[in-house]
């Protein structure tokens, strides 16, 4: 059966924390994440991308605050532009390169995205969203001591930069999106959650310094453009209960309630699986099937036959 699967791919995916951020690895590892796409195509689904940009946009961010003396910085929200731009560049040449040795030859687009959001969302008031590399609790405070900068530890995995994260109220471009995907195009869009924009009182649209969560975002296109599944790729088979834990165990098909269950009991944590489980439920809780998985599995998954399925 045909179905239209919103693919979420984890910043992981992109750039490894571990791996230098040359556009090498980079292009490599999304050429990886591009085959398996190529296979839920060849399947007969219809696909939409979405991915994040956290380690891009960080660096990018980086890169214009440390030669601001020679050219003028560019704020974030255009940082975030430069990150879809150049993961859409690499994402749609090796997305296409992949299908053509599969022997398909869908269209393929990616999409510079706006996300709205809302000015007075409370989360400019409190950064939380990671961006940029790791680093020791020490070197980071010492980085928000120097520059400014607000830092956090990122989910048991060390210290980054963190940045505010609104809301994702709507999708700007979702009826071309719609349009594209319903005429079998294959379209890469609101990548690192969309270029994040507000609407001012005469109803044009500027640009605020953000970075939204990808999978919140990825959970409003998936409705947006109406589709049947949600699929958000990590760099874990499954969801787990008690994780890291001796007893921990992988859930594969879970109904919503049972998710909300866990989620009530704090399974997922906040910077890492929580947003991901909440958009799978928010997708399930519309009649959607919601899936989180590791990318290696996306073919199988989608199927029904890994990863961990959530349904209403
Ligand atoms: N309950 C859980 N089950 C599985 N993974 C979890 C859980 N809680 C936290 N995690 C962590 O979430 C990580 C995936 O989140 P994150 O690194 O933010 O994803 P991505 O960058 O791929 O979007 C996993 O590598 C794992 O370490
Ligand atoms: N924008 C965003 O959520 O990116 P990551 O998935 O890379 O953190």
């Amino acid at each position: 059966m045909t179905e239209k699967v919103v693919i979420a791919l984890g910043g992981n995916a992109i750039l490894q924390p571990k791996q230098e951020a040359t556009y090498e690895n980079q292009r490599e590892n999304v050429r990886i994440s591009t085959e398996i796409i190529a296979k839920i195509v060849k399947n007969g689904h219809e696909v939409i991308v979405t991915h994040g940009n956290g380690p891009q946009v960080g660096n990018i961010l980086r890169q214009n605050e440390e030669a601001k003396d020679v050219v003028p910085a560019l704020p974030l929200d255009v940082c975030s532009a430069e990150s879809q731009g150049f993961i859409g560049y690499m994402m749609e040449q090796t997305l296409k390169n992949e299908l053509n040795k599969l022997g398909l030859n869908n269209q393929v687009v990616s999409m510079l995205t706006q996300t709205e959001v809302d000015r007075h969302d409370p989360a400019f008031e409190d950064p939380s969203k990671p961006i940029g590399v790791f680093y020791s609790e020490e070197e980071a405070k010492q980085l928000a001591e120097e520059k400014g900068w607000d830092v956090k530890e990122d989910a048991g995995r060390g210290w980054r930069r963190v940045v505010a994260s609104p809301n994702p109220k709507s999708i700007l471009s979702s009826d071309t999106i719609k349009l594209l995907t319903d005429n079998k195009v294959i379209v890469i869009a609101s990548g690192g959650g969309g270029i994040p924009v507000v609407r001012e009182k005469d109803g044009s649209l500027t640009g605020i310094e953000a970075v939204i969560d990808k999978d919140r975002s990825a959970f409003r296109l998936a409705e947006e453009a109406k589709a049947d599944v949600l699929m958000i790729l990590t760099d874990v088979d499954n969801v787990f209960v008690n994780y890291g834990k001796p007893d921990q165990k992988a859930l594969g098909t879970i109904t919503l309630e049972e998710a909300k269950g866990y989620a009530d009991e704090g399974q997922f944590s906040a910077g890492s699986m929580g947003p991901k489980v909440e958009a799978a439920m928010k997708f399930a809780e519309m009649g959607g099937r919601a899936i989180i998985c590791s990318l290696g599995q996306a073919d199988l998954a989608v199927e029904g036959k890994a990863g961990t399925q959530i349904k209403k």
